[in-house]
């Protein structure tokens, strides 16, 4: 790296600290002092709307103290302080890089929850049609999950576009990667280090926003051509921190140390703060805490950002449940189980509700949406539509509705089936299923419908009803068809021998063991939670760990002699929701047929990366040949869970500085339908291994014998 751009980089990073310490000094947060010198809080600035184009660097350094009101509490906010456009006007990108500066130097949850909240305010009080951009872009995302549409930028692009918009060679920002292990901050300080003969037009959110969509469009001959020379127009315009969270929007690494959770509440408090439409309800006792909960609320059952903030526009927070409902067409996060290690453990959870024990097929998870119209659409568990991949189960609904149903969607189990043999087949026969553009003729391998739930019927949502009553329904709208469409196979009973009995026949019928389910009492359908309402039990886990987990590969050693060419083992992390970080768990070359192997490794190499993310918690003593770019995840099968020094998983949870590791780890298969950040969770891996000392409490051990 050229010594300019270190210097530059590295007087960034001073004043990033000698802005901490003036924040100490005068953080509008502590109300009592006010600060020395307060932007005037009824005139607006406004300094800079008559320019056009970018600020100069020392303005930028003014608009960047005016910022810093951000930190105020809500209630003492004002969002005229700090908006420097005006009324009307498009709202400047710089202005959300500026908060994320801000965001970037806190760790407080709190903190960051009002500096979004703030932040959001004051596009709305400026320019409300700029709110759904902004909230996209402060989640990363472009549009809502089950639409399908992903940026998919690689390092590469960017790494080019860079290259030939600042007249570097790829070679040279390639080493200043390796360097600074971050190419946000290769882009910010190449492009500090720039001198600049006309200054560019401020680029504003929607500019970016619609870029981003343009993106997404180019399809086709040239379209990687199209797609450099709009990522190159974009940095050409970014001035100060914009190149740096440009370039993280677009490798969709934002990970400024808040979660979805804090962006919803942030809009619900934004929301509260801006509110002129509707009166505060009466039994509304603690309005920011009650206006976050609907959000989050909103948010789990209709996640879609455009209607939710158009909602909270036009008719505000306190009207956001009945104007935003959980409707077909916007696929749910389906709802999650947690292991059980016996029928025992699981009928003392359950002994005072009233359950059922459903068999647990071993497919895919599938929601099934049937509109008015008519059309069908199949969501995987991530969301994805796949509809396209199952032209059979879209005829088969429609043929099997009854006549009295117009609309619904079900939540059900999609298994590979042997129609003559009337037999369940492995879930590896299904993954055989083409993905796009099936014909109905060309299936080789049918698929069975296992319905267990239904979440709407008729124009209504099921979801707070229980699931006796969602199942009472559910039999009711279909006509069952063996080897098409099946309600999933079901025992109510208390008795321990009886479900015992019934858990064996479920794996002589290749199912992998049961799930127990709420009746009767907190039997309403959650979604995206990892319920305690719904337990499962996997018959090969029994007295064990009670399931496998999904881990991420983020690291490879290189194979030597039988494995030279590949990669002999793979280091695997977890991922901690709280702390945004994945932490290694193990490493296992295991489980791999050379076939595998050497698909796997080719995959991942196009995933190097010269360093580990800043997000990768691991211990210096182990140390990969390479890193990976967190990208895939895989279903492991471990022995045991042991206490670590070396490995980082859930570190904090159980033990204060040691973390948690896997033994004998063998991989079962790839997860397609997961994303990395759906991973196992540090918190669920800290739950089976105290689940696992409790079933052997004389057994633990102390090792790392798997390294
Ligand atoms: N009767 C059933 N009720 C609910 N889920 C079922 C049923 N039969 C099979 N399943 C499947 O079981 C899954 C839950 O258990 P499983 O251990 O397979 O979860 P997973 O997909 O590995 O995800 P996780 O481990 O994150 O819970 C559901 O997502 C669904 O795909
Ligand atoms: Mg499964
Ligand atoms: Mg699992």
């Amino acid at each position: 790296m050229s010594s300019s751009a270190f210097d530059v980089l590295m007087s960034g990073a001073r004043d990033v600290a000698k802005k901490k310490s003036d924040l100490k000094r005068k953080t509008p947060h502590s109300h009592s002092e006010p600060s020395p010198n307060p932007p005037n809080q009824t005139e607006p600035p406004n300094k800079f709307c008559s320019r056009p184009s970018a600020p100069s660097s020392s303005s930028i350094e003014e608009l960047r103290e005016q910022v810093l009101f951000l930190k105020k509490k809500p209630s003492e906010f004002d969002p005229t302080s700090v908006a420097w456009w005006k009324k009307g006007e498009p709202v400047p990108f710089l202005f959300l890089c500026l908060a994320f500066d801000l965001i970037q130097q806190e760790s407080g949850r709190i903190v960051m929850t009002d500096i979004v909240c703030n932040l959001l305010r004051c596009v709305i009080h400026t320019s409300p049609q700029d709110l759904l951009p902004v909230v996209n872009l402060a989640a990363n995302r472009i549009a809502p999950p089950h639409e399908g549409l992903e940026l998919g930028i690689g390092d590469a692009a960017i790494i080019k576009a860079l290259a030939e918009g600042c007249g570097r060679t790829e070679k040279h920002i390639n080493q200043q990667y390796t360097v600074l292990g971050d190419l946000g901050s290769v882009a910010k300080a190449i492009r500090l280090s720039q001198s600049m003969l006309r200054k560019p037009d401020a680029l504003t959110i929607t500019k970016v926003f619609n870029t981003f969509h343009s993106i997404v469009k180019e399809s086709g001959k040239d379209s990687r051509e199209k797609k450099k020379n709009h990522i190159k127009s974009l940095l050409l315009a970014a001035t100060d921190c914009e190149p740096l969270y440009l370039t993280r929007l677009l490798q969709k690494e934002l990970r400024l140390g808040y979660g979805e959770q804090t962006l919803l509440s942030a809009l619900g408090q934004a929301a509260l703060y801006s509110e002129e439409r509707s009166e505060l309800p009466p039994e509304i006792h603690s309005p920011s805490e009650e206006a976050a909960k609907i959000v989050k609320q909103v948010y789990s059952v209709l996640p879609d950002y455009g209607k939710i903030v158009q909602s909270l526009l036009t008719d505000g927070i306190w009207r956001l449940p009945t104007t935003c409902v959980f409707t077909v067409g916007v696929p749910v996060e389906p709802m999650l189980s947690k292991p059980m290690t016996s029928v025992s453990e699981a009928l003392n959870k359950f002994q005072d509700a009233g359950f059922t024990c459903e068999y647990k097929y071993d497919g895919e998870r599938a929601q099934i949406h049937y509109m008015d119209n008519g059309s069908v659409e199949i969501y995987s568990r991530n969301a994805q539509r796949n509809t396209e991949k199952f032209p059979d189960v879209v005829a088969a609904v429609s043929r099997l509705k009854k006549g009295t149903v117009s609309s619904f969607v079900i939540d059900c189990e999609l298994v590979a089936y042997d129609r003559a043999k009337q037999k369940l087949l492995p879930f590896q026969v299904l993954s055989t299923r083409s993905r796009k553009n099936v014909a109905a003729s060309g299936i080789k391998v049918d698929v069975c419908i296992f319905a267990f739930d239904l979440l709407f019927l008729n124009g209504q949502a099921l979801l707070q009803e229980n699931l006796k009553i969602r199942r009472e329904h559910l039999y009711a709208s279909f006509e069952e068809d063996s080897g098409f469409l099946q309600f999933a196979t079901s025992l109510t009973s208390n008795d321990a021998e009886e479900i015992q009995k019934f858990l064996d026949e479920a794996v002589d019928a290749s199912c992998e063991g049961l799930i127990f389910k709420t009746l009767n009492k907190h039997a309403t359908y959650q979604p995206s939670h990892r319920s305690r309402n719904w337990l499962k039990l996997k018959k090969d886990y029994l007295k064990n760990l009670g399931d496998t987990l999904d881990l991420v590969p983020i690291g490879a050693f290189h194979g030597r002699g039988q494995r030279a060419g590949v990669y002999g083992a793979f280091l695997l992390a977890c991922y901690d929701i709280d702390n945004e970080e994945f932490q290694t768990i193990c490493k296992t070359g295991t489980g791999f047929s050379r076939e595998l192997l050497e698909e796997s490794s080719t995959r991942l190499r196009s995933k190097i990366i010269p360093q580990p993310k800043t997000y990768y918690r691991h211990a210096e003593k182990i140390k990969p040949d390479v890193w990976f770019e967190a990208t895939e995840v895989w279903e492991v099968k471990a022995a045991d869970l042991t206490i670590s020094t070396v490995y980082q998983a859930a570190v904090g949870i159980v033990d204060s500085d040691k973390g948690i590791s896997l033994r004998f780890p063998r991989l079962i298969r790839f997860r397609a339908d997961k994303d990395p950040d759906k991973a196992s969770s540090s918190k669920q891996v800290a739950e089976m291994y105290n689940a696992q000392k409790n079933n052997h409490t004389n057994e633990s051990k102390s090792s790392d014998e798997n390294d």
